[in-house]
């Protein structure tokens, strides 16, 4: 199993440490077009792996894709990320120059591979793969929602005083600060419903700091979060990798399912082998569907930003 990771910076380098330590890639590429960046990474990281007792060999390359080639999963990384006060859109004049060369690249040394894009803002850089590559949209996958999932976890057992291990939730949506769609009424402990132990208001607080997870990291770090996004990335990858078939919301482009056509947006889906082997529609409650369609409103204006 080959993975190619492009951009080598925080959450490219965190992914690329997460999938060595799950160790079950022979291989992990780091690419940057930064001189020496990624080789220095890699390198860095294969020194942790007598410590951290993994075989996994990374090995870093300055922009030089004959290195990618036959890669089966691609992780999109590369672009800024953004500074505090900024939103994830206010990337896109850049991030969409870098995520369309990027994607081409890594098609031509790897016609099969499974992509996975990271890159903000992520619904529109999934879009933007959809339409200017050729791979079928199984293969092309958007990671925002397992990390706002994680997040919501995070969130929801500070509010009931719980081990994260006894909480379970899930963030569909848009992955941006108003586009998010954290699912309360699904949100379990140990399955129990959370507002059995949750007052409504405290459930409101715990969706509203989810949302503002990644601007609430960005503010204290002075550029954005790569531990838990490094790790999510790491757990999509695994599930293709190990064809695990397991549920994460991912960006997908979807064709009538949640009522949305012709945008990629976090929905669950089931990942396999074949990449999203399955969309998963579940009932929302009408003030749900209400949020989905809004947060879909705002990705499509995003979308609208593209030249393509
Ligand atoms: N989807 C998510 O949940 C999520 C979470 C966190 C960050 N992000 C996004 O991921 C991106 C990366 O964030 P980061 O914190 O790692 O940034 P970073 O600045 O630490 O790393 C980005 C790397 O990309 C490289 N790069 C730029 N152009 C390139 C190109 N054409 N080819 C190869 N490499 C190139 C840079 O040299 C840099 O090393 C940002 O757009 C950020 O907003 C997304």
């Amino acid at each position: 199993m080959k993975v190619t990771v492009v951009g080598a910076g925080a959450v490219g380098a965190s992914c690329a440490e997460y999938i060595a330590i799950k160790n079950f890639a022979s291989e992990v590429v780091l690419l940057d077009i930064k001189e020496g960046y990624a080789e220095g990474k890699a390198m860095d990281l294969m020194q942790t792996a007598s410590l951290n007792g993994f075989d996994t060999k990374i090995t870093g390359v300055t922009n030089d894709y004959s290195k990618t080639a036959n890669s089966d999963i691609a992780v999109i990384t590369s672009g800024i990320p953004r500074k505090p006060g900024m939103t994830r859109e206010e990337l896109i004049g850049i991030n969409a120059g870098i995520v369309k060369s990027v994607a081409s690249s890594l098609i031509e040394h790897s016609p099969n591979v499974t992509m996975i894009v990271v890159s903000n803002p992520m619904d529109t850089m999934t879009y933007l793969v959809h339409k200017t590559t050729n791979l079928p949209k199984n293969k092309i996958i958007g990671m925002g929602g397992a990390l706002d999932s994680a997040r919501f976890k995070y969130r929801l057992a500070e509010a009931l005083e719980a081990p994260i291990s006894d909480v379970d939730g899930m963030v569909i949506g848009g992955h941006s600060d108003v586009g998010m769609v954290p699912l309360t009424s699904h949100a379990t402990r140990n399955s129990i419903k959370v507002s059995t132990f949750l007052s409504e208001e405290r459930l409101q607080q715990v969706a509203e700091d989810t949302k503002v997870g990644g601007a609430t990291l960005t503010k204290l770090l002075g550029t954005s979060a790569w531990y838990a996004p490094g790790a999510a990335v790491s757990g999509l990858v695994q599930a293709i990798a190990c064809d695990q078939k397991k549920i994460f919301p991912c960006s997908t482009y979807l064709e009538g399912e949640y009522d949305l056509n012709d945008i990629c947006i976090g929905v669950p889906v089931v990942l396999g082998k074949d990449g999203i082997e399955q969309i998963v529609d579940i009932p929302l409650s009408d003030a749900e569907k209400a949020k989905m369609q809004e947060s879909a409103q705002g990705v499509s204006k995003t979308n609208g930003l593209l030249e393509l």
